[in-house]
Order: structure tokens, then C-alpha cells, then sequence
């Protein structure tokens, strides 16, 4: 970030973003009140980090700063928050508030306005969250932010316990911001999570699920999970699975996932508990997941189970109709997935398929043109006609064997090799 004479210029915020958010701060000046940009995108610009949103803090009580923007949706105006519309960017403009009486550690029971900024910042999370600045570039760091993000630490503001209390939901984050960051929790704060863990259980699932897969996602998720698990917080989940924190080949797969396949990860760390599919199912329902997500997480470690036991011990085992059949029932992308799942098993020391097998199985998959019935170049009535037989259960099972093997190129997908085929086999079964 520059500080220029008149105002400052944004170097990891997207320029129109930057334009106007310092237009909704102008416009908050030139009518008398204090307004700053402050929390995240603050730090994100002082870190260096491609700043997400931005978010403007005010001395203008919510229903002033309403009146000052055309387009505005009042999205929490007891507690102070307005979004203004700004030509096609939104910003979350809070007056400077105080919170009070905690419920359930996560709600304010009561917020009151503030006239002074650093009264604001001191209701605050983490000193690296506290910060604001103004149009003209000046700091405001009264808990220096700026020293502790310099040591690469994460702090309370004040007493780690009360901020805590205050929102369970902080300790999580405190664990993310860690493992995202590559930062150290200061002693103190640390502490602080120690003593109020148990109150983590009035979080909702969604809300923890949601930083979770941030430390997932982030360059180092095992150094998240370990930190999670020390502090005790994954046992106080509602739905934790049995991950010890013991770092076995599995586990140190994780990172070498490209994190656009957050799927492929938690995946990894769910074979990596001994979990089976069906009991992973069950958890990442209590987790909260959607139901994609669900599925392709499920649909990667039924693979995997699949695949052992066709396999067996046999790692460099690699028959082509087994894998198209795990194709055709799971899917080309998860698939692809479990393909990327093994090459990192493989770089990670752990048993996985063999490098030479798993390039041919890439073969295959890529070389596959058709993945379901209604790819195949015949219908089931056309088979009928074809046949002269009435229909019936063996309908279903004729197709998909015809399917199998054009999936596998081992006949072509066209109706006359397809009929042929199907005449063959209808002999066979009947001669046998
Ligand atoms: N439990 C929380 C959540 C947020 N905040 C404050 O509100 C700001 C905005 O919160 P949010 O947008 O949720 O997170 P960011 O800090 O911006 O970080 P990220 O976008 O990475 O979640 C934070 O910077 C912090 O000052 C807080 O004190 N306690």
C-alpha cells in the first residue's frame, strides 16, 4: 500500500473495488463523520494478499449512513451494519460499536455505538484484524497489528479469554489464520483457547465446517489439523472422526492435492482414519457438507475400497474391465479424481498403485468414449426386435455388459457390432 498526499492507493485490491469503497468513505467525510476501511482487507493489503472484500467502519449511526447512498440494504441495522450498493460493488458499513452480554458465545446480547474508532477495534478478534485506515493512508494500530503480523503471530486483542467468550467461533478461526498464515499463536492466546475450548459446542457445525475447509484448503492443512487436535478442539466437536494428529505417508498426501480438489483431500484424510465410505457418509452429513460434496467425497473412497479389493495386494494389478466398470459406475471425474488421489499416495511414499499401472489406467479413462446406456449406439428395444425376445430382467443386464465393452473398446459402438454382440452372448447363455 503507498501512502500517497491525498489518498492511499490499494495494491492487492481489485482496482473498481478500491474506487469505490473510497467513494462510500469520501462521501461518510464530506458529511462529517469518521469512516475507515478495517479488518481483513486491511491485513490482507499489509500481508501482501489479494484482498477479498472490504469492509468500511464509521462514526455515522446506521440509519445516517442509509440515507446517504441511494442503493442500501440494511442488513443488520440494530447491530449497525448497512451494505451500500455501489455500482455493482457492495460494502458492509458498521457504525464503531461496543458488544456486551454474550449469549451462547455467539451472539451479542447488546451492541452501543461508539464515537471513537479505537473503541471499535478494541471489540476486535486478533491485533492484525484491528486495524483501520483512512482515506489519506493513515494507520489506526492502537494493539499493533502491524508489529505482530511483522513476527508472523496471531494475538488476542486484550485478554484471550473474554475476546474467546465473547465468540467460540474465534478459537477455530485463531487455528486457521495459523495454518493459512504460517503463523505462530502467542502464548497467551493460545492459553486462552486452552481454557475455553469446552465452549466451542455452541457453535453451529456449519460455521466450523466452513473455517475447516479453509485450514483444508490452505498450504499447510496437516499443521491446522495438529494444532486443532492439541488444543483440544476436535474433540469437542459435534461429529469429530477418529484422526489421532499421527502423521502417517497418508496424511502427508494432502498437501501434494492441488486445493481446486479440496475433495480429494478430505478424501485423504478420511482413508487416512481407517473410515469406510459408507461410516464417511454418515459423518460429513453431521459435518454439514452438501450434498455434492458429499458425494464426491464418497464416490472417491468407494473407489479406493473398490479397487483394493479387486486388486488385492497386487499393486501393479491392472485389468482394464474391472477399472471401466468402477469408470461406468462412479463416474469419469471421480475417476480422474482417485487417479490424482493415487499419484499422490505414490509421491508420498504410501502404498498406493504402481506409477507404470496408473499411467495405463489414465490411458484407459481418457481413451473411454462412452460412459452410460445412453451413449450405446443400440436401445433395449431395438435389442428386443433384434432378438425376438420379449423383454425382461436380462434386458438390463445385456446392456450394460454391451456397454462394458464398448466403454472398454473392446467392441465397437455401433448397432450392428452391438447386435452382434448381443447375439453372441444370448447363444452362449442359452447354449450353456
Ligand atoms: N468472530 C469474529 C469474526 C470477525 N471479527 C472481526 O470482523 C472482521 C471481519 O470479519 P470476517 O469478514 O468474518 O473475516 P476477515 O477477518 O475479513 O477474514 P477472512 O475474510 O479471511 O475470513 C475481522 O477482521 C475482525 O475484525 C471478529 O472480531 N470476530
Amino acid at each position: 500500500m503507498r501512502n500517497g498526499q491525498k489518498s492511499i492507493q490499494w495494491q492487492y485490491a481489485d482496482q473498481a473495488m478500491a474506487d469505490r469503497s473510497a467513494e462510500v468513505i469520501r462521501t461518510l467525510l464530506q458529511h462529517g463523520y469518521e469512516a475507515y476501511w478495517v479488518g481483513g482487507c486491511v491485513r490482507d493489503e499489509y500481508m501482501g494478499r489479494r484482498v477479498s472484500d472490504m469492509d468500511i467502519t464509521t462514526s455515522a449511526r446506521p440509519e445516517i449512513t442509509a440515507s446517504l447512498f441511494p442503493k442500501v440494504i440494511p442488513t443488520g441495522i440494530q447491530h449497525g451494519t448497512v451494505t451500500v450498493l455501489m455500482e455493482g460493488e457492495a460494502f458492509e458499513v458498521t457504525t464503531f460499536r461496543i458488544e456486551g452480554g454474550y449469549e451462547d458465545h455467539r451472539h451479542p446480547t447488546e451492541v452501543a455505538f461508539v464515537g471513537d474508532v479505537e473503541q471499535d477495534l478494541r471489540r476486535r478478534d486478533f491485533t492484525m484484524n484491528a486495524m483501520a485506515i483512512g482515506l489519506d493512508g493513515t494507520w489506526v494500530d492502537p494493539f499493533g497489528g502491524r508489529a505482530d503480523i511483522d513476527r508472523r503471530r496471531i494475538r488476542c486483542v486484550g485478554e484471550a479469554s473474554l475476546r474467546f467468550r465473547e465468540d467460540a467461533l474465534r478459537m477455530v478461526r485463531c487455528i486457521r489464520f495459523a495454518s493459512v498464515f504460517g503463523f505462530s499463536i502467542a502464548p497467551r492466546t493460545w492459553k486462552g483457547i486452552l481454557a475455553e475450548r469446552d465452549t466451542l459446542s455452541f457453535i453451529a457445525m456449519e460455521r466450523i465446517r466452513s473455517e475447516f475447509e479453509k485450514i483444508m484448503t490452505g498450504p499447510s492443512p496437516l499443521r491446522g489439523l495438529s494444532m486443532f487436535v492439541r488444543s483440544g478442539l476436535y474433540s469437542r466437536m459435534k461429529a469429530p472422526f477418529p484422526y489421532t494428529g499421527h502423521d502417517d505417508s497418508m496424511l502427508s498426501a494432502i498437501p501434494l492435492i492441488d486445493p481446486e480438489h479440496a475433495y480429494i483431500r478430505w478424501s485423504l484424510l478420511l482413508l487416512a482414519c481407517d473410515i469406510r465410505s459408507q461410516a464417511a457418509d454418515e459423518l460429513l452429513r453431521g459435518w454439514t457438507f452438501s450434498n455434492k460434496q458429499r458425494q464426491e467425497i464418497v464416490s472417491l473412497m468407494s473407489i479406493q475400497e473398490e479397487w483394493l479389493k479387486i486388486t488385492g495386494a497386487d499393486k501393479d494389478g491392472m485389468d482394464k474391465l474391472p477399472w471401466v466398470r468402477l469408470v461406468l459406475t462412479h463416474g469419469k471425474a471421480s475417476a480422474g479424481g482417485w487417479l490424482r488421489l493415487q499419484q499422490a499416495l505414490h509421491h508420498s511414499g504410501a502404498a498406493a498403485t504402481a506409477e507404470t499401472a496408473n499411467r495405463q489406467l489414465a490411458e484407459w479413462l481418457e481413451e473411454m468414449q462412452i460412459q452410460s446406456l445412453k451413449d450405446l449406439a443400440v436401445t433395449g428395444n431395438e435389442l428386443v426386435q433384434a432378438l425376438g425376445k420379449r423383454g425382461g430382467p436380462w434386458l438390463g443386464e445385456l446392456l450394460g455388459q454391451l456397454l462394458l465393452l464398448a466403454a472398454a473398446g473392446q467392441i465397437n459402438n455401433d448397432k450392428e457390432s452391438l447386435i452382434d454382440e448381443a447375439k453372441r452372448v444370448v447363444m452362449n447363455h442359452e447354449g450353456s
